[in-house]
Order: structure tokens, then C-alpha cells, then sequence
């Protein structure tokens, strides 16, 4: 697929994982940004552990890379409790959550890691599990089947989502604690990339450390990654130490332009200049035409270029916006400017 190749892809790479461990931020005030969800998380867990009751289960959202699963750690870090970690496409059967719910200890964590994807079976078992920590399954099958219900360990599910609209309500609903991940500002970037450098012995100056951040769209695992390549280019093409020009030569080479665009927002954009004159577009059509996956636009690429006021998403469909226009150095089609017009808010 060509997603592969895509370098700020915000997806990890193999390997990427272990690199990750050591710079993964492990408690809340390494957690870099987010004051909002910080803030909000400090007093619920504070308050968690003055009364000694497990956290409230709390649902984490927003773009890949953000950092859901860095969160979903630091919470059982900060309340001293241990972390089972599974996913939704990873439970198949009713069973496969039975097993892991019986295997908790208190008070443990439960991360549920892409959670709109678990099938309507397992997410019945999950229904009485959250709300009163009972256990109600069915074994057996025909006239010696029957249901047996067991007492649960308190514990705290953390779920962890790109698309918190394709949760199912009775699920959202046992969410007490619902946080949305956005997107990171340059300062909070360029604070990860220095922290990274620190903690990989690479010596960065602000200023490189900047222009890094200024490229990583938003995203902190983007911004490690250029880090690491940007690493590279400096052990290669100079001395190793990463200033601004350093930073911009490398990043340049591979192709991440000044705005943190890469070749698969470079593409989506064009697609939809040069194909639909700046839309309304469909999403679907959008997805034929640049032979990506709908969901790949949707979760991946659009998020960061809507935040940017690159693009918007409207009742009739995806439409450029001027800003983009003039980004490719274009002049807007007139159609197109005005349907982008009519439905601004
Ligand atoms: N607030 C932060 N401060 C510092 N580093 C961060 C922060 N958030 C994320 N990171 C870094 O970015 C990397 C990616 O974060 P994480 O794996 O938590 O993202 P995610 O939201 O779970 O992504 P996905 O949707 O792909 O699962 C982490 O390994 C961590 O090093
Ligand atoms: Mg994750």
C-alpha cells in the first residue's frame, strides 16, 4: 500500500516501538501540551486516589500519534495500579474479554486500544463489566447452555479511539471521563523534540529543534520520526549536530514541505484542485480518486489539513479553501471559492 512509504505517516513502524519505550513520556507532567485534558486528569486522579476508589472509566479520542496510548499508561502509572492492554479488532469472542476481565487485578487499568471496533457480542459482555463490574456470559451451547454471572475486581477502562463518533451510545454513555486529544501547537512540538533529543544524545539546537516541529503536523510521533532521520542526514552530512539549516536540508530531502505537508496531503489537496475544481467533493469519490481507503482520508490525512484551514468538510462535501489555493501558488477557481463561501458557518 502506499501508505508505507509514507514518511509522517502517523501510524508506527516497525521498530519504531522500542525507540518509542525510551522516549515515551511516563508520567503526567512529562506529558508535554494537552493543559486542558492534563489538568482535567490531575484532579480526577487526585481525587480517585485521596478517596481510594479506582478512576472513573474515561474514554481518550483524536488523531493517530497524539498520544492515546501515552495516556492510557500514565493514568495507571499515576494511580499505582497495574495496565492489561488489548484492542477491539483483537476480541473476537465474548470469551477473549471474559478471560482478560477475570485476569484483573483492583484497581488495574483495562486499555482498550482502537475501541469502535469491537464486534456487538464482546460489547455486550463490556455493558454490565463497566457498570456494575459483573461478569454475565453464556456458556454452552443449545439446551446446556446457561449464564453465569461473576463478581468483577473494580477496575478502570481506558478506551482509546480515532473515530468517537463510530462508538455506539450505550457504550459512550458508561464513559464518566471523556477527553479529546488536539492537535499539538509549535512550541508544544518543539518541546517533545528537544525532550527527545535530550533523552536520544542527540544535540539539537532551538532553532532545528523548531523547524522540526514546525514540520511535523501537529503530531508527536511525526515529530520523533523526523527527529530520527533528521538524525541521519546530520550524522552523514555534517557533523551530527542538528541546527536549522541542518534540519531544513534534511527535511527537504525528504520531501516534507514548510507547512508539514507530505506527498499524501500534497496529493489529496491536488486531487481535489485539479479533479473537482476545488470541490464540493464526496469523500468516496475523493478515495477513487487518490486510490486511498475512505477511512485512511477521514482518520489520517484530513484531520490535520481541516485544522490547518486548508480544507473543509461541508454538508455537500469536501471543498479546498483559498488557503490552499494559494498554497500550491493557484489561483482559486471562482466556482469553487464560492461554494466554499456559501456554506462557511
Ligand atoms: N503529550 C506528549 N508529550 C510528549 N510525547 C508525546 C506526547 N504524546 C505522544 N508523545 C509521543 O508520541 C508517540 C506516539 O504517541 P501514542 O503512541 O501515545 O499515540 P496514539 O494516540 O496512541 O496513536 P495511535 O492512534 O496510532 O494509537 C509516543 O511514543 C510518545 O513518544
Ligand atoms: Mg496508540
Amino acid at each position: 500500500m502506499i501508505e508505507h512509504d509514507r514518511l509522517i505517516a502517523a501510524e508506527p513502524e516497525q521498530g519504531e516501538v522500542r525507540i518509542d519505550y525510551a522516549i515515551r513520556p511516563k508520567r503526567l507532567v512529562d506529558y508535554v501540551g494537552q493543559p486542558r485534558v492534563r489538568e482535567q486528569l490531575e484532579i480526577f486522579i487526585g481525587a480517585a486516589r485521596l478517596r481510594e476508589e479506582s478512576l472513573d472509566h474515561t474514554l481518550v479520542f483524536g488523531p493517530p500519534g497524539l498520544g492515546k496510548t501515552t495516556l492510557a499508561n500514565i493514568i495507571a502509572a499515576e494511580m499505582g495500579v497495574g495496565l492489561k492492554s488489548t484492542s477491539g479488532p483483537v476480541l473476537e469472542r465474548a470469551g477473549d474479554l471474559a478471560a482478560i476481565l477475570t485476569n484483573l487485578e483492583p484497581g488495574d487499568v483495562l486499555f482498550i486500544d482502537e475501541i469502535h471496533r469491537l464486534s456487538p457480542v464482546v460489547e455486550e459482555v463490556l455493558y454490565p463489566a463497566m457498570e456494575d463490574f459483573q461478569l454475565d456470559i453464556m456458556i454452552g451451547e443449545g439446551p446446556a447452555a446457561r449464564s453465569i454471572k461473576l463478581d468483577l475486581p473494580r477496575f478502570t477502562l481506558v478506551g482509546a479511539t480515532t473515530r468517537a463518533g463510530l462508538l455506539t451510545s450505550p457504550l459512550r454513555d458508561r464513559f464518566g471521563i471523556v477527553q479529546r486529544l488536539e492537535f499539538y501547537d509549535l512550541e508544544e512540538l518543539a518541546t517533545i523534540v528537544t525532550r527527545s533529543a535530550g533523552l536520544l544524545e542527540v544535540a539539537a539546537s532551538d532553532d532545528g529543534a523548531a523547524e522540526i516541529a514546525r514540520r511535523s503536523r501537529g503530531t508527536p510521533r511525526i515529530a520523533n520520526r523526523l527527529l530520527r532521520r533528521v538524525r541521519d542526514y546530520a550524522d552523514i552530512k555534517g557533523d551530527g549536530h542538528i541546527d536549522v539549516a541542518m534540519a531544513d536540508a534534511a527535511l527537504n530531502m525528504l520531501n516534507v514541505d514548510h507547512h508539514g505537508l507530505d506527498h499524501m496531503d500534497r496529493r489529496l489537496l491536488l486531487a481535489m484542485m485539479d479533479k473537482f475544481d476545488g470541490g464540493p467533493v464526496g469523500v468516496d469519490s475523493l478515495a477513487a480518486a487518490i486510490g486511498e481507503e475512505r477511512d485512511t482520508i477521514e482518520d489520517v490525512i484530513e484531520p490535520y489539513l481541516i485544522q490547518q484551514g486548508l480544507m473543509m468538510r461541508t454538508p455537500r462535501g469536501r471543498v479546498v479553501t483559498r488557503q490552499a489555493w494559494t498554497h500550491f501558488g493557484r489561483v482559486p477557481h471562482e466556482n469553487a471559492a464560492e461554494a466554499a463561501g456559501e456554506v462557511r458557518p
